[in-house]
């Protein structure tokens, strides 16, 4: 059996204040992006920023938030990837929590090729980052943080799922490790600040520690927006090199990823196995999805 991913990471900038606008902007870009790739029988997966429907801050969330899955990102989202076929890994946008509908998360939804939602990801670790004269976020005045890891397996990829900040907490790439995860996927937004410091570096520190695939997938840079992206959307593969990086602008980033490397990167570098869990180890304390 094939142990091939085709991928395709789209980063893209912002294209105006209203939602439907932002969302048939990036529809356009997936289209675009598919339109030339050779039909086999491995999976296509696109994989979107974080927020892609709006501008990145605490005074949007409300504005452009959604129930999952009847809002109108999902349903277009869900019919894009019926039209072609295809998985998406879509970015996020801000849920409204249908029983509480001041309850916001910060959501990544993943589609399949009949248009099914095969899984949510609410963001556990929202970002409050207070660093004087350089950036100040506080994500949590406006989300909820989420309480669960997301695995979905697409073809050999079994994926594991974080937005952005969740990256920075190695215990929790660990658990997807521990799950079998070959994949680690990140929609993010980083502001220039932390991803001239950390973009590259937290990407290939998961990689090394779990010896999967690793990418963050970040929107193009805009000085016009109040938040500004880093933009550099990345690969990682699992022996932790950079395969595949955009620079700042508007980019569609194309690989073929082959989990066979994964397998021997893990054979020949023993890391799991020589761990000593007889002395220290790392467990997940909510039931895994
Ligand atoms: N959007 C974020 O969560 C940004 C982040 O993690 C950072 O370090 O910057």
């Amino acid at each position: 059996m094939s142990k091939n991913l085709r991928l395709i990471l789209i980063q893209h900038r912002t294209a105006g204040d209203a939602k439907e606008e932002n969302v048939q902007y990036v529809l356009g870009k997936i289209r675009a992006a598919v339109a030339d790739e050779k039909r086999t029988s491995v999976p296509i997966l696109v994989v979107l920023p974080e927020l892609f429907n709006s501008p990145y801050g605490p005074q949007f969330f409300d504005k452009y938030a959604e129930l999952i899955p009847d809002g109108y990102t999902s349903k277009a989202l869900s019919a894009v990837a019926k039209e072609l076929g295809i998985y998406i890994i879509g970015g996020s946008y801000p849920e409204r929590d249908p029983q509480n509908p001041k309850t916001l998360y910060n959501t990544c939804t993943v589609w399949g090729p009949k248009g099914e939602l095969l899984a949510k990801h609410r963001k556990v670790h929202l970002y409050d980052i207070e660093v004087p004269g350089k950036v100040t976020f506080k994500e949590s005045s406006a989300m909820t943080p989420g309480k669960n890891f997301t695995i979905v397996e697409i073809g050999p990829a079994k994926i594991g799922i974080g937005i952005c900040f969740d990256i920075e907490f190695d215990e929790f790439a660990r658990v997807y490790r521990n799950e079998g995860c070959n994949f680690l996927v990140y929609p993010a937004a980083f502001p220039i600040y932390t991803g001239e410091l950390h973009w590259e570096l937290y990407q290939r520190a998961r990689a090394a520690d779990t010896q999967s695939y690793v990418t963050m997938v970040s929107a193009s840079r805009d000085y016009t927006n109040p938040f500004v992206n880093w933009g550099y959307t990345m690969l990682v593969d699992p022996w932790a090199r950079v395969i595949k990086k955009a620079g700042e602008e508007e980019e569609i980033i194309k690989a073929d990823l082959d989990f066979a490397l994964a397998d021997s990167a893990r054979e020949q570098l023993p890391v799991f196995r020589k761990r000593r869990t007889d002395m220290y180890d790392v467990v997940a304390k909510v039931p895994l999805k």
